[in-house]
């Protein structure tokens, strides 16, 4: 069942659509990953979902079953959170709390819950300005957790984090996605791999791939054949194209990717092939395409 969708959702600056007539469908229980390199519309998207920044034009609509305004059900980490240094990690949270519309002692309680849940319950008197990257992060992620919604957006959660607070924030995400729906952005595909079950991956301001991410991997993990000769094999690779059994063919001055419907097939053909011979084999591989190579085309 989706949590929320979207319908042509556009947003457009001095006339330039930032958002592209995006229409998304966010699963509830589930991991989901907005992907895509910077400037993709990520951000802005992510900001029209929570509430901060108006559509141009298009729909969103959440889920009947929870009432009110979208942004009570929502949790929100922006991609640079403003911490109080002179706070503690306790008084953040349960002053956010406060802010969210919680009662004094529902936002301790919600507080205690919070920090415990995201691994802080022993840092929470100290001072937030001497706080890790990840643990600043973790605080970011208890202050969005709090008001204990059904969504929380998390807008490039590890981005900034060295490689033990990434760890930290992507382990947390697998212990958060068991209690509540996540949304996040990244520009890493590995970061989605590890943690969503869905993707989505948007380009200038369109989504351009979608899917779960077992469907993906398996949908853009084709048979392929890197071949590299001592001569320019131009000539031989019009005649390879016309195969029924090639997919796709990309030469790069004497290196060519080429993949293909089935392995078997095309390694007898190719190797029987006395064209290819004479341009003198240096280099024949069998492997497979990745969601990373479609990925990289992508960032490309
Ligand atoms: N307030 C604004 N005014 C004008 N242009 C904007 C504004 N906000 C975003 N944009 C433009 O919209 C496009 C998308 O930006 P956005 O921040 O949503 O991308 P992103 O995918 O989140 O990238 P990043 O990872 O760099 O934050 C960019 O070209 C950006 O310059």
């Amino acid at each position: 069942m989706s949590l929320i969708e979207t319908a042509r959702l556009t947003k457009k600056y001095n006339g330039n659509a930032a958002v592209d007539t995006v229409s998304l469908s966010i699963r509830e229980g589930v991991c989901t990953a907005l992907l895509g390199p910077n400037g993709a519309g990520k951000t802005t998207t992510l900001n029209m979902l929570t509430g901060l920044i108006k559509p141009t034009e298009g729909e969103i609509d959440f889920n009947k079953n929870y009432a009110g305004d979208r942004r009570k059900h929502i949790g929100y980490l922006p991609q640079y959170p403003k911490f109080y240094g002179w706070m503690t990690g306790e008084e953040y949270v349960s002053f956010s709390a406060e802010l969210a519309g919680l009662s004094k002692k529902k936002a301790k309680e919600s507080t205690n819950k919070m920090l415990s849940l995201v691994g802080l319950e022993e840092d929470r008197r100290k001072k937030v300005s001497g706080y890790s990257g990840g643990m600043k992060q973790r605080l970011g992620i208890a202050q969005a957790l709090v008001h204990e919604p059904k969504l929380v957006i998390l807008d490039e959660p590890v981005s900034a984090l060295d490689p033990i607070g990434r760890r930290e924030i992507l382990e947390l995400m697998k212990t958060l996605k068991q209690h509540t729906s996540i949304l996040f952005s990244t520009h890493v595909l590995h970061d989605a791999e590890e943690v969503s079950d869905d993707i989505f991956i948007m380009k200038k301001g369109k989504i351009i791939i979608e899917g779960g991410l077992s469907e993906l991997q398996q949908k853009y993990q084709q048979p392929a054949f890197f071949i590299e000769t001592e001569k320019a094999m131009d000539n031989w690779l019009s005649s390879i194209n016309e195969k029924s059994w090639v997919r796709q063919s990309k030469l790069d001055k004497k290196k060519l990717t080429l993949t293909v419907e089935e392995v078997d097939t095309a390694r007898d053909a190719l190797l029987k092939d006395p064209m290819l011979h004479k341009l003198k084999l240096l280099k024949f591989e069998v492997a497979k395409t990745s969601l990373e190579d479609l990925f990289m085309k992508v960032m490309r």
